[in-house]
């Protein structure tokens, strides 16, 4: 507990992407089941203590990674972290680089997405309770502060900034898609941070990415297609380094903390429009985790 009533103590989400599956030099781990009224999330979650600071981890794919980007029940995922406690989330995810200078093994603390998914459960709100919150700057700048800096202090080769390209997949872009979205000015190409980081902002839950190259994507003159095989290889080295970023900002972020400087955890106070008298009870009892704060506010 703190004195200050006004600081709580911070709970670190984690959201392991291909390659982490698990979290290593956890103290009190226990996987633990989490049910949602939005469906299963992707596994059990792992309690446990870094630093002795509280963190919850996830493996966006489930251990042995069973589930692909389209069929990831993203808002069990977010509901579910912020049931257990979590006040902020990293994701820890693989990329494409889509320029020359972000090389497989460098690691890219993005500031912007473009969402080009469309098969996705993208809200949580919906017909009896609409909402429409701002995603203008989708990173916790706070998170991308303590990032880089963790980062910066291991000498890992870390860029701040830039925009990261979320595809549909499951397959990789064609070249035609590859080089349009180079010449959108994207820093790098994935497929799970959409919705992920949309559902985070309504869950009003701060969240950044650490984007870990792990391939030239298909535009490269030198590197003619994606394949599994030579992003498994760069993978867990990533995954080794993502580790020890881990290991190294957990320390920074567990002191208790105030109010997000840049808002993330009031994103919900001017979004709800339905009047009250025309909300849906069943979603309103449904949000109850996610946006309890305002909907149930006196
Ligand atoms: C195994 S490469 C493609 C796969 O990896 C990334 O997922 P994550 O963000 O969970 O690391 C990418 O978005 C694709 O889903
Ligand atoms: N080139 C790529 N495109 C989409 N997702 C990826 N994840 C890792 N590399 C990728």
């Amino acid at each position: 507990m703190t004195a200050d009533p006004t600081l709580r103590e911070p709970v670190i989400g984690l959201i392991g992407g291909s390659g982490l599956y698990d979290i290593d030099g956890l103290e009190e781990r226990e996987w633990r089941r989490v049910d949602t009224p939005w469906g299963e999330p992707s596994d059990e979650l792992l309690f446990g203590r870094l630093a002795g600071v509280r963190c919850v981890f996830l493996p966006r794919h489930g251990r042995g990674h069973r589930t692909p980007p389209s069929a990831l029940n993203y808002r069990a995922n977010i509901d579910a972290l912020k049931r257990s406690g979590v006040t902020e989330i990293i994701s820890l995810s693989a990329v494409g680089s889509l320029r020359e200078d972000l090389a497989p093994g460098h690691f890219v603390i993005v500031d912007q997405f473009i969402d080009r998914t469309f098969a996705r459960e993208k809200s949580f709100f919906g017909p009896g309770c609409v909402a429409h919150v701002s995603v203008a700057h989708p990173v916790c700048p706070r998170l991308g502060d303590a990032l880089e800096a963790a980062a910066r202090g291991l000498s890992l080769p870390v860029t701040r900034g830039g925009t990261y390209l979320v595809m549909e997949g499951p397959q990789f872009s064609t070249k035609a898609e590859s080089l349009l979205y180079r010449s959108w000015g994207c820093s790098v190409i994935g497929m799970t941070n959409m919705p992920e980081a949309k559902l985070a902002r309504e869950a009003e839950l701060c969240y950044a990415t650490v984007a870990m190259v792990t391939d030239f994507d298909c535009w490269h003159p030198d590197h003619d297609a994606v394949t599994v095989d030579q992003v498994v290889k760069v993978l867990f080295s990533n995954a080794d380094n993502a580790r020890s970023l881990v290991k190294a900002v957990i320390p920074a972020l567990g002191v208790p903390r105030g109010p997000c400087p840049a808002g993330c955890d009031r994103a919900l106070e001017y979004a709800v429009i339905t009047a009250p008298e025309k909300r849906d009870p069943a979603l309103v009892a449904k949000l109850d985790v996610v946006a309890g704060r305002v909907l149930n506010a006196a």
